[in-house]
């Protein structure tokens, strides 16, 4: 049972599960909470960032909007973690591929996240450090892709502070590394996560890609994700 309210999670005393899904669109929130989730009620509706608690293949499971960026996803998750006792989150977003290998709709896991964000700079670490993602979550949603037939790639992705760069060669320099795909968020939940002891996973459905130029519709973006979604619940079972 939820202990209390957070200036941005009030759940009237609805359950929020350990596990919990989060992509950043509330909408699709709702929308998993209504296509997977079993006997699902919500927890949320602060700011319209809405969360639903239910059950998947019998086991409890929550989801909740998170809003674009990192100080968005980053207040959340720390209630979510510090106030609510989450303890395994899932990121399940959209990114945009970074090398022609990436198809629309190929799955792709956040081994680790780089960034151009100031984010970690609060954690005052003597270096450089890389925030990563669990990989016993990681390891369990890469075999479930692999049993289905479902194309996954895992890899390093960018969490940027901006969706349109002012440098036309952005995306292309981290590619020079490896990086696999940009996205907006991932950095700042592995690096809660991390301090907290708690386990994170960012997984994406590739909905455009910066090389080839294609790119899902806004309809697919909110609910053309059902394989990412399924592999991602089935972290309950761990
Ligand atoms: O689809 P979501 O989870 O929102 O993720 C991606 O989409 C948004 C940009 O359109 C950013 O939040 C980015 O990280
Ligand atoms: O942040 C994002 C998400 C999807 N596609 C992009 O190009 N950027």
């Amino acid at each position: 049972m939820s202990p209390t309210a957070t200036p941005h999670i009030k759940p009237d005393g609805a359950p929020i599960a350990e596990t919990i899904l989060l992509p950043g669109d509330p909408l699709r929130a709702k929308f998993i909470a209504e296509t997977f989730l079993e006997d699902a009620v919500q927890f949320n509706s602060v700011r319209n960032m809405l969360g639903y608690t239910g059950t998947y293949r019998g086991r409890e499971l929550s989801v909740m909007g998170t809003g674009m960026g990192i100080p968005s996803i980053a207040l959340y998750s720390w209630e979510l973690i510090h106030v609510f006792g989450c303890t395994k989150l899932v990121r399940v977003g959209s990114c945009g591929g970074l090398t022609d290998g990436l198809e629309l709709g190929d799955l792709v896991l956040a081994q680790a996240a780089s960034t151009d964000s100031n984010y970690l700079a609060q954690f005052d670490l003597p270096g450089t450090w890389a925030p990563t993602g669990s990989f016993r979550l990681l390891d369990h949603v890469y075999r479930g892709a692999r049993e289905r037939g479902v194309t996954a790639h895992a890899g390093n992705v960018v969490s940027s502070d901006t969706f349109y760069h002012a440098q036309d060669d952005t995306t292309r320099r981290w590619a020079s590394m490896g990086v696999l795909a940009v996205e907006m968020e991932t950095v700042g939940l592995y690096a809660n996560a991390a301090a907290a002891g708690v386990e994170a996973l960012a997984v994406f459905t590739v909905s455009d890609n910066l090389v080839t130029h294609a790119q899902m519709t806004p309809e697919q973006r909110q609910t053309g994700f059902a394989s990412m979604i399924e592999l991602a619940a089935t972290v309950t079972e761990l």
